[in-house]
């Protein structure tokens, strides 16, 4: 699939999650920038930030916050743009124009907050340049992206907003996005049913009841 293509195929899942988690979500104003600086925020944590205590970067869940960090740019970018056409030849420019530098994880991370935070929206840029430092590649964001995007939407079948509902966020020792990992690296998304392997895969492994 060429890059244009996965910025489409991205948009278009974006829209649908935003549509199952509220039919209105174009008219509701959530403040997508603010989710984006947030997640930057945890992202610092699994980079591994605190001089004073021992760690190392987690370079795997580094790389999922940056695909949350990505729906919330999706969804900021279709509510400017108004279609997953405008956004993908938008994020494809964006991509075109874009030299990574050999700038350190946590610096590029800060810029990407420090931008989201004055402009209030998504900096495709900077963006850009965090995945450069954290050695993500394009089918790298593709890949994680769909993953993430099918367990937001089981989550959501699953009751994840309804306050009836237990949502059981931890099973089996792990995290649901430990889980996706898990399944993430048997399958690829050359498949054509890559999105319903991946949902049957949490589907075969979340508790019954
Ligand atoms: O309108 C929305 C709201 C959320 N999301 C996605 C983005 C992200 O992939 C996920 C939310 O992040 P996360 O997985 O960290 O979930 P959480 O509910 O914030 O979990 P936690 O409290 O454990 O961080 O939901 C959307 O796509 N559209």
């Amino acid at each position: 699939m060429s890059a244009v293509e996965q910025f489409k195929t991205m948009a278009d899942l974006q829209d649908q999650i935003n549509s199952k988690i509220s039919k209105s979500w174009r008219q509701n104003g959530n403040e997508w920038y603010r989710a984006i600086w947030i997640e930057a925020a945890e992202m610092m944590d699994h980079i591994h930030y605190k001089w004073w205590k021992s760690g190392t970067m987690d370079l795997e869940q580094v790389q999922l916050e940056l695909v949350d960090i990505f729906h919330f740019a999706l969804s900021d970018l279709l509510e400017k743009h108004g279609n997953s056409e405008e956004v993908s030849d938008y994020l494809m420019k964006a991509w075109s124009d874009f030299k990574g530098d050999d700038q350190a994880p946590l610096l590029a991370v800060e810029e990407l907050a420090r931008r989201t935070l004055v402009s209030m929206g998504f900096d495709a840029a900077a963006f850009f340049q965090t995945m450069y430092s954290v050695e993500m590649t394009l089918d790298d964001l593709f890949k994680l992206y769909v993953c993430k995007n099918v367990l937001n939407s089981f989550r959501q079948d699953k009751g994840y907003k309804d306050p009836n509902i237990v949502y059981h966020k931890v099973f089996d020792g792990k995290e649901d996005n430990e889980h996706l990992m898990d399944i993430a690296k048997k399958i690829s998304p050359d498949q054509v049913d890559f999105i319903e392997l991946i949902y049957a895969g949490l589907e075969a492994i979340y508790p019954k009841s």
